[in-house]
């Protein structure tokens, strides 16, 4: 559906550049709902822009649904440009026009009938639950409903993708979940690609299928949501993930520097990190595998939520007794499918 081949996105001229993309490469699926991750300055802004040609790439490719856009015409392009929305963190509507005009906006551009354009509008308004205030003012609605707009407006050409830049960025938490699941129903309905940029892991996790983490230009690990999540390879990846988590890396060193508490003798000990995904989430499996093995544990952290709806879970515990039964602890739990990972 989307492809990045090789994309490189320089700044500046002679001495005075900055490669905001090196040589990325990225494939996005049809219908699903893709986010990129990063630190400010990583690059997230310039890569969802290239997608659409609102930066032109120094290099690299740019295919949407199977076309290569840097070879396009201006015409094409701009033909190509009305199957790809966007949305933005600022919302960018016209603020001397009713909601209405807004949303028409697009269409009005294409010369649509009028007809066609009322109809598609109140469909839109009715979609993101603002049809009473089509005759609004942007100034007269809160930063959510300013959103909802955007999203109207983005979605009145039938886009087959949308993109959005930070787009929760500037709502309070319970707004910004309000359009995260309105994404979600959207994605569903129309079977809609969306490519979100964030800084948030929160936004990910909520409603994204697949991650992919930017770091100084260049993708440093993606995947699914839930393997990513869990199981973060790279060090960015992880402050991500632990800072979303309450407590955040502070919490995670403490665990670790309190790990080694007094023991008996004979008594060994072990630190691991055991993640529950689905339906184990809610099952006794630890509590029926210690009874067997007959080994100790402490619980030293611990997280239930969901990824995407899905439940997980995330225990630190501390085995205590013989090595031989904490050892034959981790293989059975690794054996009901559960991912036990020693720390130390
Ligand atoms: N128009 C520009 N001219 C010069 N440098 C730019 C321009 N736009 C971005 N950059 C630089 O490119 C790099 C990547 O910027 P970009 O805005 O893509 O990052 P970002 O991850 O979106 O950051 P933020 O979350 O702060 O928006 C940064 O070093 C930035 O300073």
């Amino acid at each position: 559906m989307i492809e990045l081949v090789g994309l490189t996105k320089t700044y500046g001229r002679r001495s005075k550049t900055t490669t905001a993309l090196s040589k990325l490469d990225l494939s996005i699926q049809k219908g699903e709902i893709f986010g990129v991750i990063g630190h400010s300055g990583a690059g997230k802004s310039t890569l969802i822009r290239c997608i659409n040609l609102l930066e032109r790439p120094t290099e690299g490719e740019v295919w949407v649904d199977g076309r290569n856009l840097t070879e396009l015409s201006k015409s094409e392009l701009q033909q190509q440009r009305r199957k790809i929305g966007m949305i933005f963190q600022h919302f960018n509507l016209l603020s001397s026009a009713t909601v209405y005009d807004n949303v028409a906006f697009p269409l009005k551009l294409v010369n649509t009938p009028k007809d066609a354009i009322d109809r598609k509008v109140k469909e839109m308004l009715t979609l993101v639950g603002l049809e009473q205030h089509s005759s609004k003012y942007p100034a007269q609605l809160s930063g959510g409903q300013k959103q909802r707009v955007g999203i109207a407006r983005a979605l009145a050409s039938d886009p087959s993708v949308l993109l959005c830049d930070e787009a929760t960025s500037a709502l309070d938490p319970q707004t910004t979940d309000s359009i995260l699941k309105l994404l979600l129903d959207i994605n569903k309905k129309y079977n809609l690609t969306i490519v979100l940029i964030t800084h948030e892991m929160h936004v990910i996790q909520n409603i994204c299928d697949r991650v992919a983490v930017i770091h100084q230009g260049g993708i440093v690990e993606q995947g699914p949501v839930t393997e990513v999540f869990l199981k973060p390879q790279h060090a960015i990846t992880r402050d991500f993930v632990s800072r979303d988590h309450e407590g955040g890396v502070a919490l995670e060193e403490m665990v670790l520097a309190n790990a080694g508490s007094e023991l008996g003798t004979g008594v060994s000990s072990k630190l691991v990190k055991v993640s529950f995904l689905g339906h184990k989430t809610y099952e006794a499996i630890l509590s029926r595998t210690v009874r067997k093995t007959g080994v100790d544990f402490a619980i030293l952290q611990g997280t239930i939520s969901t990824i995407k709806q899905v439940p997980y879970g995330q225990l630190t515990v501390r085995f205590e007794g013989d090595i031989g039964a904490i050892e034959q602890t981790i293989s059975e739990l690794t054996a009901e499918g559960l991912d036990v990972e020693v720390l130390r």
